[in-house]
Formats: C-alpha cells, structure tokens, sequence
C-alpha cells in the first residue's frame, strides 16, 4: 500500500479525521504534503487509498472507470440500518447498475432538462419571492435557509411523492428535515464512520455503534412506507403515465413480477432508493444554496454585479428567470461555480472499492480494496485554482467574457458512480438562486456577516444566518 500515517489500534486515523479543521480538508492536504499525491489512510482497521491529484483521478475512475465502480461500505450496517444490500449509494454490482440506470432514466422521464420539472422548480421560486416580499416588509432579520429547506426538500418530495410541502404538509417537513440532518451528524461522528465502513463487526454491536440513528431509522422508512403504501392504494396498472418515481417504480416492479420476478424490483429495495435520494440530493443542495447566498452577503461588491447583469438582461421588464436564460448570465454561473468549488460539500468523498486486482502507480492493490478519491482537493488545488481559498468567481470567466469550462471543477464527482443528481441539482441552483437574485438584495443582518466557517461531517453545512431582504422592485433604489 501507499505510505500515509501511521493508524492506532482499532480507530485506525479516524480521530485525526474528525479533528481536521475546518474546512474539512486540511487533514487531506496535510497527509498529501506529507506523504505525496496518493497515500493510505484507516478507518478502524480498514486501510483506504486516497487519491488528491485530478491527473491520477482521470486516469483511474474516468478511464477505468470499471474497476473502481464498487462501493466500500459495511454489509452489516447495511443489514442493520437497510434490511440488506439495498438502495444506489451503498451498494455494488448487478442491482445496483439495474436502479442507477432506473433512477437517471426516470429523472429525465419526469422531467430533469425538460419544462416539467422547470415548472416544479418555478413553482418553488415563486413561493419564495412571495414569502421573501412580506419579510421584507416587516424589514426584520430574516432565516433564509428555513425556506430554501423547504424549496428544495419540495422538489425531491415532488419528483419521488407527487407532491410539495404546502402549509399544510410542514409538520412533516420539519420532521423529515430534522431526521435526515440528525442522521447525517450520526453517521458522520468516528463511531458512525467505523460503523457505516468497516465490514465484520457482528451486527448487534453495529446497531449499539449507531444507536443515535435508532429512531432516524424507524421514523424516515415509517414516513417512505407510508407514501409508498398511498401510491400503490392510487395506482391504476392500466395506465401508463407516471406522476413521479415511486409509481414509475411500482409499475416496473409489477411488469417484473408478470414474468416471475419478483426480486429485483421490491419494496426494500424502493424504500432504499427514496432514501438515498431523500439524503443525498437534500442536505448537499440546500447547503450549497445556503453557502452560495453567504458569499454574496459577505461579497456585495459581487452581489451587485450579478444584479447588473440580471438587469442588463432583463431590461425594464423583470419576470422569474427561466433555464433558457441560464447560459446569458455568465457571471452569476461563474459565481455559483467558485460557490461550488469552495463550499466544497463532500469534504471527504464516499468510498469506493476495487472490482479486481490493479497496478496503481507502482503499488499492487488488490480486489477489494478502498479508495477514495479526493474531489474536494482537486478543487482546492493551488496549480489549479491560484490562491484556491480566494472566493473568486473571475476564475470561471474567459479573456471573451465567456464562461470557462474547467475539467477539475467536479463538485459532483467523476466516473461511474458521478451524482446522478447532478442536472436537478443544477438546474434548482439556477432557478431558486438566481430568481432571488432578480428580485432582491441580500444583507447583512444587525448581528453582522454570515460565517463563512464550515460545520463539518459527511457534509459541510453553513452556519445558519440572519439576513435583511430589500426588494429590486425599483433597481434604481438598490445602485
Ligand atoms: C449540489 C448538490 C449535490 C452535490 C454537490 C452532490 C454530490 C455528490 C457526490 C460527490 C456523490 C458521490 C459520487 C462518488 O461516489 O464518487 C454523489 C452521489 C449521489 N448523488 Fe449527489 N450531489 C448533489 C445533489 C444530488 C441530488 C439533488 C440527488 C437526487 C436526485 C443526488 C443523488 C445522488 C445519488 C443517488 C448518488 C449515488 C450515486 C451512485 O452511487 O451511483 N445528488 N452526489
């Protein structure tokens, strides 16, 4: 195995892991100073390469992609907390290429690129213009994050659910929203990660490992079944059309079972799949939102040239932005980019495992052995990105004024396991973000910035802020 530091018994590097500073990464950077571009770092006993450099990254996970497509994660936390080897995020082989395949053809079915999902998306920006315009009337400090919370767990309830959290569905709103978070901080703690990583522990120590998640557990797949069970009480296996995931899925599901299959399209599995997206496309979104309206805060010289262009482009008529906009606001794609790459979401990226044997750089690895492919250095590279914790979005802009597309820019990962997420993601950054934008100034609060300090576990989540909101109704008053 590579070099990297030396692990003490049974925790292995973990405890240097979760005192990394902030943000998140400087541990990384260190053992990369220290030991080179790739190095060996535990998890428990669990030995994990990891890779920092984007040249070796390319040559590994894009162009052999194959090989390192497989997930390193612990069957029995799997068993404990999934029922088995269940979901897209958690698991390897057959079943997992069969949902990956699923879920990406059913985001472009329902809608991701396409005006369908647009207007969903639409739907929850004007609710927020709304909501912001009373607040601004009242002029107090304002949390910006509790409604783009809302926004963005509404856009993931409506493509898995069919529908939006409306005052009337906020109860569960909160409530899921508080049992994703808390599951999040519980897995990311070193037991969590000991537990959630490391194979062989017997299962009822696992469970004792991660008992925080106890009720994250009954209570999230209690509120999945429940939508399910509603669904299939709707659903009319005659018809053809979809309203969203699940009844995609449980027509698939049925298709199988008339030719005798009932096991690769089940409910466990559909329980999982709705998890997985609930959690990864929740946490991760709204927090780079949350991060990207902290930076324009702390940046209004910034801020103020997003609202020229808007207006530039708009002219006298200011309406909601739409997709076919996006790529006429350079600056503000500019902006959201550097927001990207220095919010830096996954501080450590998720595992993945050898699917054979490999020659890595000199070192003979064998099948089944973690790597980890450090997205969140590359794009703190400095030979990359000069000054890399400079918030600067003129780096994403070329010497024509025209947006620079740059490889190493990969918040969502690389290769076969990318986040399959990744066109909603965007397309909800564009819309509920740059709507804001067109019809308000963001400020500080009486009590000053927003941090930007990262609190840190499986994902950075910004410090929540007060704000003052003044409308742009008249541009002229906010020059
Ligand atoms: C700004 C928002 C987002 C960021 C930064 C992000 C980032 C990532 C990253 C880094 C991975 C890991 C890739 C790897 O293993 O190498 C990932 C995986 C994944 N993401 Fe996202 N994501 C975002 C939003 C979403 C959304 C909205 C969804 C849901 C539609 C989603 C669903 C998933 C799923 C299911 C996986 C697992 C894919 C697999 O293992 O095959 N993500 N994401």
């Amino acid at each position: 195995l590579p070099p990297g530091p030396t692990p003490i018994p049974v925790f292995g590097n973990l405890f240097q892991l979760s005192g990394s500073e902030a943000p998140g990464i400087s541990i990384f950077q260190k053992w990369k100073d220290q030991y080179g571009p790739i190095f060996t770092f535990y998890m428990g006993p669990v030995p994990f390469v990891v890779l920092t450099d984007y040249q070796d990254i390319k040559e590994t996970i894009i162009k052999d992609g194959e090989t390192y497509a497989d997930k390193y994660l612990s069957p029995e936390f799997n068993l404990y907390f999934r029922g088995g080897e269940y979901g897209i995020m958690d698991i390897s082989g057959d079943r997992w290429r069969e949902h990956r395949k699923f879920a990406v053809l059913q985001l472009r079915e329902l809608g991701v690129g396409k005006s369908q999902m647009e207007s969903k998306i639409l739907e929850e920006a004007e609710e927020l213009v709304k909501k912001l315009k009373t607040c601004e009337i009242l002029q107090e400090d304002f949390v910006l994050q509790t409604d783009l919370d809302v926004a963005v767990g509404s856009v993931i309830n409506q493509f898995l659910f069919g529908y939006r959290f409306d005052e009337s569905k906020m109860h569960e709103f909160v409530k899921i929203k508080t049992l994703v978070n808390n599951f999040m901080e519980e897995v990311g703690k070193p037991l969590g990660v000991l537990a959630f990583t490391c194979h062989g522990i017997p299962p009822f120590i696992v469970k004792q490992m991660v008992s925080g998640i106890e009720e994250q557990k009954r209570e999230l797949f209690g509120f999945l079944r429940a939508q399910i069970q509603d669904a299939k009480l709707r659903i009319n296996y005659e018809e053809e059309h979809n309203d969203d995931f699940v009844e995609a899925y449980l027509r698939k599901k049925y298709q199988r079972e008339q030719n005798n299959d009932f096991e690769s399209y089940c409910d466990s599995q559909l329980e999982n799949v709705c998890f997985d997206i609930w959690a990864a496309g929740f946490d991760t979104l709204t927090n780079t939102i949350g991060f990207l309206f902290a930076y324009a805060i702390n940046y209004p010289e910034m801020q103020k040239i997003i609202h020229q262009e808007i207006d530039e482009y708009l002219g006298h008529h200011r309406r909601l932005l739409i997709m076919s906009d996006k790529n006429s606001l350079v600056y503000f794609n500019a902006f959201a980019n550097e927001t990207q790459r220095l919010a830096n979401i996954l501080p450590m990226n998720l595992p993945h495992a050898l699917t054979r044997d490999v020659e890595l750089k000199g070192y003979y690895l064998k099948k089944g052995t973690g790597v980890i492919h450090q997205i969140a250095n590359v794009m703190t590279d400095e030979t990359i990105f000069p000054n890399p914790y400079r918030f600067d979005p003129t780096r994403f802009i070329d010497e024509n004024g025209k947006l620079r597309k740059v490889e190493e820019l990969c918040p969502f990962s690389m290769g076969k396991r990318q986040c399959l997420g990744e066109g909603l993601a965007r397309m909800e950054i564009f819309l509920l973000a740059a709507n804001l934008f067109n019809y308000f100034e963001f400020l500080p609060a009486s009590d000053g910035l927003p941090s930007l300090f990262k609190d840190f576990s499986l994902v950075s989540h910004v410090i929540p802020f007060k704000c003052r909101i003044r409308s742009r109704d008249h541009p002229e008053e906010s020059k």
